[in-house]
């Protein structure tokens, strides 16, 4: 499938941010500083921790989304960021696009720096920039999206993200993603329920796809969960670890929701 409609306009917007960013600090200056980045909380480790018995949760600050608009936009992050930690998350995901997401680079920095989980940076990476971006920011890890990127650069990206002690969140959406990312030496796989072009949740993809990851790999099911029924179902095809954005910042009770989601009685 090619990439068109909300993923090509992202993509052009993005590199544009890149290029600015760039403009501001040069890559020579931000490699160095995101190498001389004290290490953060392992995000391979915490996930490995996750079973049937201990559900590991990645809870998402999610101020806004392509597909709902706005969701929460004036969310205080580290106060959520807070939340996610006394609720018991395993980790937590700060989105830093701004354009659709409305986040940004601060939101991490801010979360990084007022939590011991390890920290996702949630973004559309093209380039080495936003990894040393990450790093400096305090990251644990990062998104790599197989749709949007070659087998190359994929590689490149993994190893480099690990060269700086992240490991990365590599999403596919199909079983033939899924041996793309296994050939590019992905540990940790996200498998997303939203399909990236229509923006619509099937969470059958991640059951399919479970069946055939091998149990080197932890997968992560990502998109449209709301409820225990939806982690049970993951549960049942030996997923026990979970991205969760938007039921979480929309609930009432947020610490409850991660509660009864990790079925915390
Ligand atoms: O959330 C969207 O609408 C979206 C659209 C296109 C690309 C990515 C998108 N979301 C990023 C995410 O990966 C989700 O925030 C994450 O999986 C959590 O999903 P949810 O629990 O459904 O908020």
């Amino acid at each position: 499938m090619g990439i068109d409609g909300f993923l090509k306009q992202v993509l052009e917007i993005k590199s544009l941010e890149v290029s600015k960013a760039k403009s501001n600090i040069p890559l020579n200056t931000i490699r160095r500083e995101a190498e001389n980045t004290k290490p953060a909380a392992s995000f391979l480790t915490a996930l490995q921790k996750s079973s049937p018995d201990d559900i590991g949760i990645i809870a998402e600050v999610k101020k806004a989304s392509p597909s709902k608009g706005d969701i929460r936009p004036d969310l205080d992050p580290v106060l959520y960021a807070q939340t996610y930690t006394m609720a018991g998350a395993r980790a937590i995901s700060v989105l830093t696009e701004s354009q659709y997401f409305k986040g940004s680079l601060k939101d991490l920095e801010a979360v990084c720096a007022n939590t011991e989980l390890p920290v996702l940076r949630k973004d559309f990476t093209i380039g080495s920039y936003q990894i040393y971006e990450a790093k400096k920011a305090g990251a644990s890890s990062i998104l790599l999206i197989t749709t949007i990127l070659s087998k190359d650069q994929l590689t490149d990206y993994i190893h480099l993200a690990r060269e700086l002690g992240m490991e990365p969140l590599v999403e596919i959406t199909s079983e033939k993603e899924f041996e793309i990312a296994y050939d590019c030496d992905a540990k940790v796989v996200d498998m997303n329920n939203r399909n990236l072009q229509t923006l619509e949740t099937d969470l059958n993809v991640s059951k399919r796809i479970a069946a055939i990851i091998p149990e080197d790999i932890i997968p992560v099911e990502a998109s449209g969960i709301s409820c225990f029924a939806d982690i049970d179902n993951g549960l049942s095809s030996n997923i026990f670890n979970f991205l969760v954005g938007e039921s979480i910042v929309k609930a009432k009770d947020p610490e409850l929701l991660i509660k009864e989601l990790r079925n915390i009685k």
